[in-house]
């Protein structure tokens, strides 16, 4: 999806060369599916992940999949070319049930799970090694396309 629809974001963007470069895709009829490799300095405690660093995957995961399930459920196509609205986080709420190490990929699965008028709120769980290590709520409210 970032591919075809290209932003700056530091977590998302495929225009930001110094960005994290995640990428989200469908996988399945309601759920999203996030692959990301750690990087050694992506560390917090010795051999393990940075909370804040899988907030963050977590965070823009979190968005493509409310943007991505409106547009599903609106008709709308995800083609590249612009769109109306754009999403961003009203919060986000993240448990850490396990330290995630630091050279094994993460998985993220997040789908969701109520919709307001404007609001989507998504469920997302961070899997290593088929063990869950987070788990989280966030609220992505859609928006006016930002500047
Ligand atoms: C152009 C193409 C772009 C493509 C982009 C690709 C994706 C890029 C991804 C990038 C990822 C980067 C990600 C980032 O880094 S985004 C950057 C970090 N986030 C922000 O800067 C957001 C700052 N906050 C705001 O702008 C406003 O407060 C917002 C817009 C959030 C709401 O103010 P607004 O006055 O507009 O809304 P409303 O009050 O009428 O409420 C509307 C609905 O929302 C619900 N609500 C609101 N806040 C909360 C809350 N805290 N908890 C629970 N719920 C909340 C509210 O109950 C209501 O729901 P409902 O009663 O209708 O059910």
């Amino acid at each position: 999806m970032q591919d075809v629809i290209k932003v700056h974001c530091f977590g998302c963007g495929s225009l930001n060369e110094r960005g994290l470069q995640i990428k989200s895709h469908w996988a399945g009829p309601e759920e999203l599916v996030c692959r990301w490799q750690p990087q050694p300095f992506h560390i917090g405690h010795p051999g393990v992940v940075y909370g804040g660093m899988i907030a963050s995957v977590v965070d823009c995961h979190a968005m493509w999949t409310a943007m991505a399930a409106h547009c599903r459920d609106s008709g709308i196509e995800m083609d590249g070319t612009a769109l109306p609205f754009a999403y961003v986080t009203g919060k986000l709420s993240v448990s850490y049930l396990k330290p995630a190490v630091i050279d094994q990929p993460l998985e993220l699965r997040a789908r969701v799970v109520d919709k307001g008028e404007r609001r989507s709120t998504v469920e997302c769980v961070v899997l290593q090694r088929g063990q869950e290590c987070a788990r989280a709520e966030v609220i992505a409210v859609r928006v006016q396309p930002l500047a």
